[in-house]
């Protein structure tokens, strides 16, 4: 079991992570979601041991894990980071690549782990291909292959999937979770991409600028969303008086994604304006006004700009 207990880290004397407490099991996956800058791949260098941290401690299972001080080459054998420069040989094959992990004492074995490897992240007509010559995203992906080839039994994933084309993507992360799972390999995974963190990850971890604001399975951590900030990740925010959905004089600010606001056929209080309508393949996500104020919503078929239609809150 890793058990993350962050009380207070900094660079310099300025504090980045508060108060960041965690736990996982075999197998487990934690999604770390969060604006730029608010210390992600902060919290993947700490557990991986490349930081020493200040204030608090990381054990796998009852061993305390001691920061670069202690140790000649910085991080912990039996974890693998794969950060956003991915670490590749570009004058090797790719099949070479994921082979200089292996214990090479066995070449049939260790070509049969290849195979493996590479139907993971979908590289089987690269394995002869020099790394130089991919793009990004195969580059990407034969840095993944690496740090699974000596089965790790953690794997910090900082941003793994940035450069890959949305088609890839959908399946290698089917492949790559469904493989992590099977073979009960840890993961923690630094994103923006809150579809990825709801469809694949165990539990959630949303941090503003270093500090939790909520952490729970993904059903839970969206049924918690909030504030402006939490729900942001999920998709356009509206931000509309209380009192527009009821008689109560008392109002506060509602903040509303736009699958929570839909067409009424009677009379509302929320009567807007039509600006601009986004097709989006199933639906379209319409664009409004409301006195000044921006609202957004889903719609099935396109509106024109200027209709006026009253919306009531779902
Ligand atoms: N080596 C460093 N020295 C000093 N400050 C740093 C260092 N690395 C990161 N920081 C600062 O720590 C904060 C957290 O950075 P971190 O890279 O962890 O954020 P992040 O959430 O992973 O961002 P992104 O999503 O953009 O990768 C930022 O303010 C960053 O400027």
């Amino acid at each position: 079991m890793l058990n993350v207990s962050i009380d207070s880290f900094g660079y310099s004397e300025k504090e980045i992570l508060k108060d960041i407490h965690f736990k996982l099991n075999a197998g487990e996956h934690l999604a770390i979601l969060g604006e730029s800058g608010c210390g992600k791949s902060t919290v993947l260098h700490l557990v991986y041991g490349l930081l020493h941290l200040n204030r608090g401690s990381i054990h796998w299972d009852n061993t305390l894990l001691l920061g670069p001080t202690h140790h000649l080459i910085p991080g912990e054998t039996f974890m693998k980071l794969v950060a956003q420069e991915f670490n590749v040989m570009p004058f090797i094959t790719v099949a070479e690549n994921i082979a200089t992990h292996l214990s090479r004492l066995d070449s049939d074995k260790d070509a049969v782990r290849v195979q493996e490897l590479l139907t993971v992240v979908d590289l089987i007509p690269f394995e002869n291909t020099l790394v130089k010559n991919l793009s990004g995203g195969q580059k990407q992906r034969v840095a993944l292959a690496k740090a699974l080839a000596n089965e790790p039994k953690l794997l910090l994933l900082d941003e793994p999937f940035s450069n890959i084309d949305t088609f890839r993507k959908n399946k290698l992360r089917r492949n790559l979770f469904n493989y992590l799972k099977e073979n009960k390999i840890m993961c923690i995974t630094a994103t923006h991409d809150s579809d990825e963190a709801l469809a694949f990850a165990d539990r959630i971890l949303l941090l503003r600028n270093g500090q939790e604001e909520l952490c729970g399975t993904p059903e839970t951590v969206f049924s918690n969303l909030k504030t402006a900030y939490q729900k942001g990740f999920f998709g356009e925010v509206t931000i509309l008086p209380s009192d527009l959905f009821s008689s109560e004089t008392a109002s506060e600010e509602l903040v509303l994604l736009p699958h929570q606001l839909v067409p009424s056929k009677a009379t509302t209080k929320l009567e807007v304006t039509v600006k601009k309508a986004y097709f989006r393949g199933h639906y379209y996500l319409i664009e409004a006004t409301w006195n000044t104020q921006v609202v957004f919503f889903i719609h099935s078929e396109e509106l024109e700009p200027n209709t006026t239609l009253f919306l009531q809150k779902q």
